[in-house]
């Protein structure tokens, strides 16, 4: 039996006050690849920061490697949604990559050889060896989003965490990136926030929809939940095949 890797009982999120995840049970087991689809606002992000334990829940259980979130920084490799630094502030994309390190150093500890060829590693991973010497703030986007999961694999996670990595980018290097997580997904369990709901169906093997209010059917074109999907999203929606017999 695989080892899971999340586990969520019954999670519930509030924030100021506001509820923002309510009564979500699921689990991830080791090599799993899910997706977490979901309205703006429906709770993604809140879901990776409290697997992170940036943000403590209000209600549940909720465990990360049989552990409380926060216990195992250093098997999780996370790619956030934005990134805010100064374009001009002089870091290299190696410098990037290198800092995917940090949570396995203690205080002060310079970074030795190890870890130069695992943020090396990452790079080439991602396609991004000829530009490890490149200022950060010179990347297009599509570059800094592989730079961004070279420091994630950097530490070497046993899962990886994923924020909309494709926003923002051209479709050519959406698929470039799905292409890196489909050769990823035989090494390490995948976690993906994103709102490609019909290019990740090709890839993921499970996806979770956070306070959907759509309806997810076996024959979409004999459906009319196509209207109600486009009501939520305001732009093409392509309808997923949904296991629940009550979907939400
Ligand atoms: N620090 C905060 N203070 C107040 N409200 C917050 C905070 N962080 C998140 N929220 C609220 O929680 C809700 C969920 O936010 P979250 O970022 O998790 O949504 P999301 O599904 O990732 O959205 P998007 O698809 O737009 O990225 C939103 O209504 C947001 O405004």
């Amino acid at each position: 039996m695989k080892r899971e890797v999340i586990r969520c009982e019954r999670l519930g999120v509030e924030i100021g006050g506001v509820s923002v995840l309510k009564g979500l049970s699921f689990s991830v087991a080791e090599g799993d690849f899910l997706a977490i689809v979901g309205p703006n606002g429906g709770g993604k992000t809140t879901l990776l920061r409290v697997l992170l334990g940036l943000q403590k829940p209000s209600e549940g259980v909720v465990q990360v490697f049989g552990a409380a979130p926060g216990r195992a920084v250093g098997r999780i490799g996370y790619v956030p949604q934005r990134l805010f630094f100064d374009r001009e502030f002089p870091l290299s994309v190696r410098d990037v990559a290198l800092m995917g390190r940090i949570a396995l150093k203690t205080p002060f500890q310079h970074y030795g050889k190890a870890d130069m060829q695992a943020a090396d590693e990452a790079l080439r991973i991602v396609g991004l060896s000829a530009l490890s010497n490149r200022r950060i703030g010179a990347l297009s986007g599509g570059e800094l989003q592989r730079a961004l999961i070279a420091r994630a694999l950097a530490g070497k996670p046993q899962l990886l965490l994923l924020d909309e990595p494709t926003a923002s980018v051209d479709p050519e290097m959406k698929t470039t990136i799905y292409d890196l997580l489909d050769h990823l997904k035989s090494t390490m369990t995948i976690v993906l926030v994103t709102h490609d709901t019909g290019t990740v169906s090709r890839f993921v093997g499970r996806v979770l929809c956070l306070n959907c209010s759509m309806v997810l059917r076996e024959n979409p074109s004999a459906s009319p939940c196509g209207e109600a999907a486009q009501q939520v999203y305001p732009y093409p929606v392509d309808l997923l095949l949904h296991e629940s017999r009550n979907p939400r």
